[in-house]
């Protein structure tokens, strides 16, 4: 096949002066910090592109790091446009944690890290975690594993061992937290199993134990490029600074407004101390954005203007003022949801825009049901971008543990999880498994040894159990070696079959009757087609496969090919961009977050986040927030965020008073007069003694204005201070 291979001129263009310059400035460490929008990413693609093009570099001796697997795959697709499928192919562009797992796979040996390792993914970290606290006689339901889980990876991150986390304890919580730590750790060695954490300090040990093993790297990344470099932790920058260590041909790209990571040990000082670290580094600014148009760029510019940590910096853009900021006040989520739903309809009805042009984004996960409900309701197609993701249902899982059982069988944690829910394990009961786990534990051998030792293929003195268990036990052993010894002749999707039926999986789904069962062995199905796209793969495919599903990062589930709308995080939306953007629950308590509500600098985080959310609109911002808001069951009266403050009015569009309310018959509206229907209210004034249902006696402190309604602040004697609707409050005035 003959490819065309565009030259150094065809590169280059469609960039402009500054971005040229980013591209072509090979030598030595370049630092190019730029604002949203600026074509940072297309720069940085670009660059691997003219290296190559250039003659600078072949592609084998390029490492290009991505923040998610998904912008990896961008990548390598524009890359393939570029250059040619060839040459892309021999790039090395990825993430850190699959770049530190395709390290280890090859050199981990050295630090006595078998290559079959299995990539623990956060279930299984959380499960490990649970193992561990039952293990100490603590109890799950009081103790979070998932708080628990954040602090163990903190400290890993931080390089600090169990010892001396228990050695700095500080509080209750951390003497808990220093028990649960080292159990964590050694439930993943007797596992073979590496979390995401041990990934890349791992590598970093390899490195620093072994430098033979890195100058080997050093010589072969010459040129390494780091995109959102804002959001590296400091483990990463010392991967970063190790493997670029010889060559020094480090290019970073990254916004400090756009760092969203600090609870993830993000540090922003990575890109700040750049400069003390490379005092010989060129450094470039891109000034334009080419994404959005000009009443977005300057609402986004003035928001985060407010941030006092920051690098003085205008944004600014050479596009069209285009529409308006709308924002929109609604009456509560569920009214939130039904104007977006209805905007996405007139917005796609027009003609001109699709529903994959549009993203809705939010700051929790949990907000995303209303939303849902109210997409479905109006039969707008959507995707969810992490939620319930394919990979954590129950029948994915538990066919991905039957896999990595098979690439190793000294991954207990799969192991448990085949016998507890396929029918391999019919029949053995939690009290069999304790005791697996107790000889395990009491021989630090993995549990698979000691059925192997209950079949009569161990010599090691087996666990005790015996009778009808220990046969059964024997029997999913001997279905189990069959697999082993399978998966050396199969395809990858032959082996899942087989693995499938075996495992009587495939008997439980495909024969079940019921639509829920059918939907899971569908789902089984599709990974079984993920499956077969490793058929080609040869050697090895099975633990690429693993090592992909392990990885796959929430925005990763993106699927830009189908035409659904995006329901996203804000956390998640990071690098993408939408022509249309609807940011909802913009609140105090949301955006902020109450957490963060406490510290300066974390409130300058969230102010960063929402700056984010802005700037990933290209055509069309909208902005809502309600009245009230259900939360923790019960409804709350909301505050719109402080941070829409700082929008320019002159830039915003009201609408015509509060977006009001469908009280169409499909779903009854209960309460839900509009704020407009103001005649049942009393006139209030400042100083009335009101009563209140559900605050009781109160005093009148404010009352303002707002559209066709008035907001009145109360304070009552039980309750403290509100602000209240005067229409939907009902006040009695004494
Ligand atoms: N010189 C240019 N001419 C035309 N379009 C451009 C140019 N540079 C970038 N763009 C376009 O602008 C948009 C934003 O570019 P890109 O995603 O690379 O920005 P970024 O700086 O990485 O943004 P973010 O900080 O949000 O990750 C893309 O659609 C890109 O194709
Ligand atoms: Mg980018």
């Amino acid at each position: 096949m003959v490819q065309r291979q565009p030259g150094k001129r065809d590169i280059l263009t469609g960039l402009n002066e500054e971005q040229v310059r980013a591209v072509t400035t090979v030598a030595g460490p370049v630092l190019i910090v730029a604002g949203p929008g600026s074509g940072k990413t297309r720069v940085l693609t670009h660059r691997v592109g003219y290296l190559i093009e250039a003659g600078y570099a072949s592609p084998w001796h390029i490492l290009a790091v991505t923040f998610t697997n998904k912008a990896a795959r961008e990548m390598r697709t524009r890359l393939e446009a570029l250059i040619g499928l060839e040459q892309a192919q021999r790039l090395t562009v990825g993430t850190f944690h699959a770049t530190c797992a395709r390290i280890l796979r090859r050199d981990g040996g050295r630090i006595g890290i078998d290559p079959r390792f299995t990539i623990y993914d956060d279930a299984d970290q959380l499960e490990a975690v649970r193992q561990a606290l039952k293990a100490l006689g603590l109890d799950p339901k009081q103790f979070s594993p998932r708080s628990i889980l954040s602090r163990i990876s903190a400290a890993k991150s931080q390089f600090q061992s169990p010892q001396q986390f228990a050695e700095q304890v500080q509080s209750y919580w951390d003497e808990v937290v220093s028990r649960v730590y080292p159990r964590y750790e050694e439930i993943l060695r007797r596992n073979q199993a590496l979390d995401f954490e041990d990934l890349l300090t791992e590598t970093l040990r390899l490195f620093h134990e072994h430098p033979d093993v890195l100058a080997r790297y050093q010589d072969w990344y010459r040129y390494v490029l780091v995109d959102e470099y804002q959001d590296t932790n400091r483990v990463q920058y010392l991967l970063v600074r190790s493997i670029s260590g010889a060559h020094r041909n480090l290019c970073v790209v990254g916004d400090p407004d756009q760092s969203i990571y600090g609870w993830r040990q993000a540090d922003i000082r990575n890109i700040l101390d750049f400069k003390r670290d490379y005092p010989d580094a060129t450094e470039i600014h891109l000034e334009l954005n080419y994404r959005s148009t000009r009443s977005i760029v300057e609402a986004a510019d003035a928001v985060i203007r407010a941030n006092r940590l920051r690098i003085e910096r205008r944004l600014r853009t050479e596009n069209p003022r285009g529409e308006p900021i709308r924002l929109r006040e609604c009456y509560d989520e569920g009214h939130e949801a039904q104007f977006v739903a209805s905007e996405i309809r007139r917005l796609t009805l027009r003609g001109d825009l699709r529903y994959r042009d549009i993203a809705v984004m939010y700051r929790t996960n949990a907000q995303s049901r209303p939303l849902e409900e109210a997409l479905i309701r109006a039969d707008i197609p959507y995707q969810l971008i992490g939620g319930l993701r394919f990979y954590e249902r129950k029948e994915i899982k538990d066919a991905l543990a039957l896999l990595r059982v098979i690439a190793n069988p000294n991954d207990s944690v799969s192991l448990q999880r085949v016998l507890a829910n396929t029918p391999l394990g019919a029949g053995i009961g939690d009290r069999t498994w304790q005791e697996l786990e107790r000889w395990a534990a009491l021989t630090r051998q993995p549990v698979a040894r000691g059925i192997a030792a209950l079949a009569g293929q161990s010599d090691v003195a087996p666990p005790q159990i015996s009778g009808r268990p220990a046969r059964l036990l024997a029997e999913a052993w001997g279905t189990l070696q069959q697999l082993w010894e399978a998966s050396e002749r199969l395809l990858p999707s032959e082996l899942f079959d087989l693995a499938l039926e075996r495992s009587g999986l495939a008997q439980l789904y495909h024969d079940a009757g019921d639509p829920e069962q059918i939907e899971r062995w569908e789902n089984l199905l599709q990974l079984r087609s993920v499956l077969a796209s490793y058929d080609s793969v040869g050697d090895g495919a099975l633990r690429a496969f693993l090592e992909e599903s392990a990885l796959v990062t929430d925005a990763d589930t993106l699927d830009d090919a189908s035409d659904q709308v995006t329901l996203i995080t804000l956390h998640a939306a990071k690098g993408l961009e939408f022509p249309v953007v609807f940011l909802t629950g913009v609140e105090e308590g949301l955006l902020p977050h109450a957490r963060s509500l406490e510290s300066e600098a974390q409130l300058e985080e969230e102010r960063r986040l929402f700056y984010v959310g802005m700037t990933r609109a290209r055509q069309r911002l909208y902005i809502t927030y309600t009245f009230r808001r259900a939360r923790f069951g019960a409804a709350d009266l909301s505050v719109r965020s402080r941070f829409v403050d700082d929008i320019p009015v002159h830039l915003i569009d009201r609408g015509d008073g509060p977006a009001r309310p469908d009280t169409s018959p499909a779903r009854p509206v209960d309460r839900r007069t509009t704020p407009s229907d103001g005649a049942s209210s009393p006139p209030l004034a400042v100083g009335m003694r009101v009563f209140h249902a559900r605050f009781g006696d109160g005093v009148v402190a404010e009352v303002r204005p707002v559209q066709s309604d008035q907001e009145v602040v109360v304070d009552f004697k039980r309750h403290g201070r509100k602000t209240l609707l005067a229409s939907l409050a009902n006040l009695t005035v004494d």
